[in-house]
């Protein structure tokens, strides 16, 4: 499974790391890709699309990287399995709420409850990466 994220300074990531944990011990291979090295067509095979990405801009996505990617995304997951997860610093999420909804407009079906945590995973967050990771394996 494909763990994609995206991180300016490293939380997002920590927690694509414990979620590939997680989907590992779930007896499924994981492989971190950060968002630039792939594209949505890399992603037929793929049972469930899992994204990291943290809040950026004013409860918004990264607009290099992120956003274009996740446009991307419209007309090309329709029943497709999405699983979100990503960091935040002030704004409880309400971004991933918001990407959430989108991909819900595209058609895809979100798995379990979108993931974020402020700031850098610590604690009971690191084990809720490492449970998500889990839950994700079994798609
Ligand atoms: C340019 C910029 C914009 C940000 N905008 C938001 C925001 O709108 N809402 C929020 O909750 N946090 C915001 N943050 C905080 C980051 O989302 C937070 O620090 C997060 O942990 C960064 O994750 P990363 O280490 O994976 O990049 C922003 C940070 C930066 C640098």
């Amino acid at each position: 499974m494909k763990v994609i994220y995206w991180s300016q300074t490293g939380n997002t990531q920590k927690m694509a790391e414990l979620i590939a944990k997680g989907i590992e011990e779930g007896g499924k291979k994981a492989e971190l890709v950060e968002l630039g090295n792939i594209s949505v067509n890399d992603l037929n095979d793929e049972k469930v699309i899992i994204l990291g990405s943290p809040a950026s801009g004013t409860e918004e996505l990264e607009e290099t990287q992120v956003e274009p990617f996740v446009q991307s995304l419209e007309g090309k997951i329709q029943g497709k399995k999405v699983a979100l997860f990503g960091s935040w610093g002030w704004g409880e999420g309400e971004y991933l709420t918001n990407l959430e909804e989108r991909i819900k407009s595209y058609g895809g079906e979100i798995v379990g409850e979108s993931l974020s945590v402020m700031e850098s995973p610590e604690g009971e967050d690191e084990a809720k990466c490492v449970e998500f990771g889990k839950l994700i394996a079994q798609q």
